[in-house]
């Protein structure tokens, strides 16, 4: 836990440890990595053997036959919510293909989903998609636990928001860029959620991470390395302690990459723990957030640089009004 080498300074976090229980101190510290590492670099990579190979074989076989549907298909899974839908043949990203999956953690969900694309039904990829999706919730989880307990928040306010969190499961394609193609697979951007739990899911890199010193730093794959991020959401609940995680994709592979999120909303409106709130950190955010209408205020104002729109959304101007 905690381990850094040259090329990998995001702290590890290792999950499949045995220890791995509330209460005992491999947890403790555990807690305090993820907090830290969050505060510091908007993310933390969890080593996590739960998915095993097997199932890491069949979502990359189910997501390549996602994306093989006809495009008429694919176009169906649409939403009123930005990025709840299927997106591609954008001009400016033309190796990017993205689909997403609304409420993955249940099986009526994904059969829904399933429903929109094979009418015929697709048993096998909604059981594949809702069991990887379930795993990827428990670090989800996990993680929020983790860092309230670190926080010395109300557990009880932590359930409550684990209850009412939202999922969706954006499944990724990139194909390989031709030689008078730039190398943007994804643009620079943080996303809106509470936390997004990301997964280079056929072993390609290409997730880069911003640090605070601007430098990117690339995110090695592995089958079993999770990269856990703090969305916007996390960064204004945390009264602005964790930093929202800054992120793109580059695209260097031969092979077409394929890569999902896991991402979770607050589902009714979330109020700043008191316990993050003191001397040392006013408030600095409007004490309330909802995060569908900070959703809806992104495709209002499009406003991309992650810390402008958090402050245009729910700032509070802290300089003393002249007089
Ligand atoms: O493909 C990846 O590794 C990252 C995807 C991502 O950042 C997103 O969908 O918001
Ligand atoms: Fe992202």
């Amino acid at each position: 836990m905690g381990s850094e080498t040259k090329s990998q300074i995001i702290p590890v976090v290792d999950f499949s440890n045995q220890n791995m229980k509330p209460g005992t101190n491999t947890w403790l510290s555990a807690c305090n990595v993820v907090r830290t590492s969050l505060e510091n670099y908007g993310c933390f990579v969890a080593k996590y053997d739960k998915v095993g190979k097997e199932l890491c074989n069949s979502v990359v076989s189910s997501i390549e036959d996602l994306f093989c549907l006809p495009l008429e298909t694919k176009k169906q899974k649409t939403s009123d919510r930005p990025f709840h839908g299927y997106i591609g043949q954008v001009s400016w990203l033309p190796l990017y293909e993205s689909m997403a999956i609304e409420g993955p953690l249940t099986m009526i969900e994904c059969q829904k989903f399933a429903q929109i694309m094979w009418p015929q039904g697709n048993h096998g990829f909604c059981d594949t998609m809702n069991e990887y999706s379930k795993l990827l919730g428990e670090l989800d989880h996990i993680a929020k636990r983790m860092v309230f307990e670190s926080y010395g928040v109300d557990m009880k306010i932590c359930d409550s928001l684990i209850e009412s969190s939202n999922y969706l499961l954006r499944c990724l394609k990139y194909r390989p860029r031709e030689i008078d193609e730039n190398d943007i697979g994804l643009q620079p951007h943080s996303d809106l959620t509470i936390i997004s739990v990301v997964h280079q899911l056929n072993n390609l890199n290409g997730l880069e991470i911003k640090l605070k010193n601007g430098d990117w730093i690339g995110i090695h794959a592995s089958p079993s390395s999770f990269v856990v991020m703090a969305g916007d959401a996390f960064k204004v609940l945390s009264n602005g302690r964790i930093s929202t995680c800054e992120h793109r994709v580059i695209m260097n592979e031969k092979k077409t990459r394929y890569s999902t999120g896991l991402f979770s909303f607050g589902n009714k409106i979330m109020d700043i723990p008191k316990e993050l709130i003191n001397e040392e950190h006013p408030l600095c955010y409007k004490p309330t957030f909802d995060n569908y209408d900070y959703l809806r205020f992104y495709e209002k104002e499009r406003i991309n640089e992650p810390t402008t729109r958090i402050e245009a959304y729910c700032g509070i101007n802290l300089k003393p009004t002249p007089i």
